[in-house]
């Protein structure tokens, strides 16, 4: 039996240092599941609310859990995640907290896997699961929210789009990773890292592009298959008084969608995530119609994986893609209603972390169950390699 019998929530750190929220479910049949909420810096401004992990956890022990406990299956995620609805009462689970909505969401999952003996991707996504892989977005270079006094572009995101398999593509965006490193090397370049564990250089936009583009070639050329690059340009976040602020200056709406068109012309762009303000669909719009049938317009802050920005999105032909992170809704749930509606209307899903993350590899698997095209969750760093190594095991049937 996949009944749930106990929920435990518990304060643990994420990779920022900060607090976060870790739940543990148990079912009758001794099924178990642990997950743990990430959390974001560049977040939208429409994402269901994190509270602070402590107030998160005592307001979910006390409406949630005896929701759940002795009552629900966690085999039966629907009900696991309308009981979590109910106990929040809000639209946005500011009273649980959709850090805490999120982890629960996820371990019930887990322990209904358990339960059932499948692997999660399986559980969640049925029999016939597990041979299409996504391909990893990886982050390679940044600023932005995730660095200070590095690129004013938030990601520069590897994207081996013509890798073989998900091990060859983990290894590519690793050896760009490495490969940029060498090159700031050679030209004296001190870089740290940022909160993802890409580079963090002092350089500005224009010469971060020149390299990650020397780099993608140089490692496309060893590997043998085609490399690509993106961008993950979290333009809410430059959008002050009407503009896009830059370090050199300003850019208007007009000025912003020209400069992103003519990015994804020079660079051959794979990917651009956030280009324009998360309340602008008609901009959106505008420059979807100039490129997106050349390279992937990608709405994060934008849609914040809720079905009604998606429909305004739809209805509007604004992007043509769409970031799921299941933290910015709350539950697994609304995640795959989102990623539902976005396939039914040709939007390529790509699954992503969060800035701040655990070792918990659930979107992995989400990946997997829902056939995403595309997973950004980083390149090195622990939290990181997390999710990548849990996709190559997934893929040598070692889950
Ligand atoms: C992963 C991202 O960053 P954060 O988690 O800070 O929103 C993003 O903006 O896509
Ligand atoms: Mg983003």
């Amino acid at each position: 039996m996949t009944r749930i019998s106990s929920v435990s929530l518990r304060r643990v750190l994420d990779s920022r240092g900060n607090a976060t929220v870790e739940a543990d479910v148990l079912t009758d049949a001794g099924g178990f599941g642990r997950a743990a909420a990430p959390s974001g810096a560049s977040t939208g401004e429409f994402e269901a609310i994190e509270l602070p992990a402590q107030e998160a956890i005592a307001n979910a022990r006390e409406h949630a859990v005896p929701r759940l406990v002795d009552t629900v299956y966690a085999g039966d995620q629907r009900a696991v995640d309308n009981a979590l609805r109910a106990a929040d009462g809000t639209d946005d689970f500011s009273e649980i907290g959709a850090n805490s909505a999120v982890a629960i969401s996820m371990a019930a999952a887990k322990a209904g896997a358990d339960t059932l003996g499948a692997p999660l991707y399986q559980h969640l996504g049925g029999a016939f699961r597990g041979d299409n892989f996504p391909i990893p977005l990886g982050n390679v270079v940044g600023g932005g929210e995730h660095a200070k006094d590095a690129t004013d572009i938030q990601e520069f995101l590897s994207a081996p789009v013509g890798a073989p398999s998900v091990e060859e593509a983990v290894f590519a965006n690793a050896a760009v990773h490495a490969a940029i490193g060498d090159i700031f090397d050679e030209r004296d370049i001190g870089a740290g890292k940022g909160d993802e564990g890409a580079w963090a250089p002092p350089i500005d936009d224009e010469e971060a592009f020149e390299i990650v583009d020397e780099a993608v070639s140089q490692v496309a050329d060893e590997v043998g298959f085609e490399i690509k690059f993106g961008l993950d340009m979290a333009a809410a976040e430059m959008y002050e008084n009407g503009a896009y602020q830059y370090s050199d200056g300003e850019k208007s709406t007009d000025e912003q969608i020209e400069y992103v068109a003519d990015l994804v012309e020079e660079y051959d762009l794979a990917y651009v995530e956030d280009p324009l303000d998360e309340n602008d669909y008609e901009a959106f719009a505008e420059l979807t119609e100039q490129v997106g049938d050349q390279t992937l317009i990608c709405g994060d802050d934008l849609f914040v994986t809720n079905v009604s920005r998606l429909q305004d999105g739809i209805d509007a032909n604004a992007a043509n893609s769409i970031l799921i992170k299941p933290n910015q809704i709350g539950s697994l749930s609304d995640t795959f209603d989102a990623i539902e509606l976005a396939v039914e209307n040709g939007y390529e899903t790509i699954i992503s972390h969060r800035s701040g993350e655990t070792e918990d590899t659930t979107i992995a698997h989400l990946a997997v169950a829902t056939d995403a095209d595309y997973i950004k969750t980083g390149t090195v760093a622990g939290e990181r390699t997390a999710k990548l190594n849990e996709l190559i095991r997934i893929a040598d049937d070692a889950v």
